[in-house]
């Protein structure tokens, strides 16, 4: 479904600044109904390479293809139109309206597509009851937690359930019941729309959740560690590689793994 060679980011370089290959020579191949996690230490290029992936930016040089169109070479405005059509995207920084409260942030990519208001809301009330937000729903943006609005932006991307959800740490302002809600309803999208998704993530608990998980380093995929049999010993192996990183300090024990 979604096909990206020989990616290539470059930032700066310009009036002899110096420059930085945020992205090198990337590939990757996701099908349909897939769930592909990424992982690697800060900086490692997770960002720009979904940024990439999502057309949100131009990659320096390399091919992206989706469904046999090569997306690099549409203009602006195809790439938003495509964005709306066939993607959901779960940000670090939420990118919500602050002049519409949380329930109505979620109706949007169904206000864009013309969708019935009696569907959008039951969908979206739906959704919201799964994650746990009853309480915070009817709040704007600026009254309510990192938590809520984490999970408003994640029912927004998924609510027009879209070709492939980009998700950007969707798990990092959620305690561990919220992120299992999250996570659950990610696989419920993948399950009722065959849905693929694209995750980073930090979270090794999370990352079990996936088919594959793609290590990268220097912008380049450093390994790849793939699901195929129980999930905590998918769970083990993606820690063995995790700690080979050099990786943040890892709770085994909390885990229930030690
Ligand atoms: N717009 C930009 N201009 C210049 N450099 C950038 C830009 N965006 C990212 N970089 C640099 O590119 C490298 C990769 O950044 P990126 O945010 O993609 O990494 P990351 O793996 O997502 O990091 P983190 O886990 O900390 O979010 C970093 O060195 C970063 O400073």
């Amino acid at each position: 479904m979604l096909e990206a060679r020989f990616l290539t980011k470059i930032y700066g370089g310009e009036g002899g600044m110096p420059s930085h290959r945020a992205v090198n020579g990337f590939h990757l191949s996701i099908h349909p109904g897939e769930w592909v996690g990424v992982m690697g230490p800060s900086g490692s290029g997770k960002t720009s390479l979904l940024r990439i992936l999502g057309t949100l930016d131009l990659p320096t040089s390399g091919e992206l293809w989706f469904q046999g169109r090569e997306l690099t070479t549409l203009s602006s405005e195809e790439r938003a139109q495509f964005r709306r059509r066939h993607l959901g995207f779960i940000f670090q920084d939420f990118r919500l309206l602050e002049a519409l409260t949380l329930r109505e942030n979620t109706w949007l990519p169904l206000v864009l597509s013309r969708e019935d208001p009696a569907v959008m809301q039951e969908r979206s009330d739906t959704m919201a009851a799964a994650l746990g937000l009853d309480k915070g729903w009817h709040r704007y943006p600026r009254h309510a937690s990192g938590g809520e609005k984490q999970r408003a932006a994640a029912i927004r991307a998924m609510i027009h359930r879209p070709d492939l959800v980009l998700a950007d740490e969707p798990t990092g302002n959620l305690d561990s019941k919220a992120s299992r809600a999250l996570l659950s309803a990610l696989e419920t999208l993948r399950q009722q729309a065959n849905s693929a998704i694209l995750m980073v993530t930090h979270d090794p608990v999370a990352a079990s959740r996936c088919d594959r998980v793609l290590f990268i380093r220097d912008g380049a995929l450093m390994t790849e560690v793939r699901h195929g049999g129980k999930r905590q010993d998918f769970l083990r192996r993606l820690l063995t590689v995790v700690s080979a990183m050099g990786g943040e300090h890892l709770d085994l024990e909390g885990m229930g793994l030690s």
